[in-house]
């Protein structure tokens, strides 16, 4: 898909087809439909992330909470946006065996107590043997770091999303 073709799109068609670029969080998408036309990849990208650092501390954190815990209860209840299912399964998480997985789902509820939103990270820049050493680096992290932290994290995802939609080296991107 190239930039012609999103700038093309009407707002309903441009809503799903970017809707979860932020997982769950379609509203995002809706508000940077109106700032077309976008120049390139590039800049499309950057309006969804402006709009994430515009937030108050409030949205921002309303957004980490639309992120379904890494091997948590959506995924055993197979209730995961596609998106979502694709990473964690190719990271392995989907396939964790049942010490892992309670490892997992002990200190996913540490973080979340200590910060107050889910632990986020980008499934596919890492893998299940990574995942809970890097949960327990970050719950010792200082709130307002963590916070900058896990919304990079859903940079990172955001970006490899729209890179697999616009059929584009992410690297590039
Ligand atoms: N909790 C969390 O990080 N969830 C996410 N990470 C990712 O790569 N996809 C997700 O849904």
């Amino acid at each position: 898909m190239n930039i012609e073709k999103v700038n093309s799109m009407d707002f309903g068609e441009f809503v799903d087809v970017f809707g979860n670029v932020i997982e769950r969080c379609p509203l995002i998408a809706a508000a940077v439909w109106s700032q077309r036309p976008f120049s390139d990849l590039e800049d499309l990208e950057k309006h969804f992330f402006a709009f994430i650092d515009a937030l108050p501390q409030s949205g921002q954190e309303g957004i980490l909470r639309c992120h379904p815990d890494l091997a948590g209860r959506e995924q055993q209840r197979g209730t995961l946006s596609a998106e979502s299912q694709r990473e964690q399964s190719g990271a392995g998480l989907t396939s964790l065996g049942a010490d892992e997985r309670q490892q997992l789902a002990k200190l996913n509820a540490q973080y979340r107590a200590r910060f107050g939103f889910p632990f986020v990270l980008a499934a596919r820049l890492s893998d299940r043997a990574a995942v809970p050493g890097e949960l327990e680096r970050r719950l010792h992290s200082q709130p307002a770091q963590e916070l900058r932290t896990a919304l990079g994290e859903v940079k990172k995802i955001g970006h490899l999303r729209l890179a697999d939609l616009l059929d584009a080296d992410s690297s590039r991107l």
